[in-house]
């Protein structure tokens, strides 16, 4: 199994985050999980890779030559891709990887995250997107996804069907357990009947 991971080319403020991203890294290759990320060596990216890597664990990036060129490429991982764009970055990522993993982060880590998920509910693929839930960093953002859900702009199914965990462990069982929710094509109101 390999996972796309997601998380802040900051390490932020807190040294808690870059203790639970490399606790989690090398969690996942202690399972023989192998990681796919944006190949960057910065933050907690940085932190990801190199825990990983030190645990024996395989990990691919994929960057942007934008990136690679200044420099932000990590030199020492299993594989690194360099590709044309961002978009070219995510969409090889998503082939590569068997499920989506956000560790905490910043703007780059939410659109990976939601574009993921949205693929999910499109339909596009059916592989399991997680939150890493360290030190309860996420719960603001899952408490916006709940106000959504009441205001009818995400279903049950979908909110639901995110993986909320805080160790490596943890993940790999809810991965075991996860099923692709049904996706049911929500008629848009104006069109009765369409
Ligand atoms: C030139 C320089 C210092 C660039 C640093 N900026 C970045 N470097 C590497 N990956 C990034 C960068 N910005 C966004 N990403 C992508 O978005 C996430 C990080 O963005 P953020 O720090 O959460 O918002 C990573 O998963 C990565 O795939």
């Amino acid at each position: 199994m390999r996972l796309a991971v997601f998380t802040g080319s900051s390490p932020g403020h807190d040294p808690l985050f870059a203790e639970a991203a490399g606790r989690f890294a090398a969690g996942l290759a202690s399972h023989s999980v192998g990681i796919v990320y944006g190949g960057g060596r910065v933050g907690l990216m940085g932190t990801v890779a190199d825990s990983a890597l030190a645990a024996g664990g395989e990990v691919i990036g994929v960057i942007p030559d934008a990136l690679q060129s200044a420099e932000v490429g990590h030199t020492g991982l299993s594989r690194l891709h360099v590709v044309g764009s961002m978009h070219e970055r995510k969409q090889l990522m998503a082939d590569l990887a068997d499920g989506f993993v956000a560790l905490p982060g910043g703007i780059g880590t939410l659109e990976e995250i939601f574009e993921a998920w949205t693929w999910l509910q499109l339909g596009i693929h059916a592989k399991p997107i997680a939150f890493i839930n360290v030190n309860g960093f996420w719960n603001p953002l899952l408490a916006g996804l709940d106000g959504m859900v009441g205001a009818g702009f995400v279903t049950d199914e979908f909110r639901n069907a995110l993986i909320v965990e805080e160790t490596a462990e943890g993940l790999l069982e809810a991965i075991v357990r996860w099923r692709a929710p049904q996706r049911k094509w929500r008629r848009p109101a104006e069109i009765p009947g369409s």
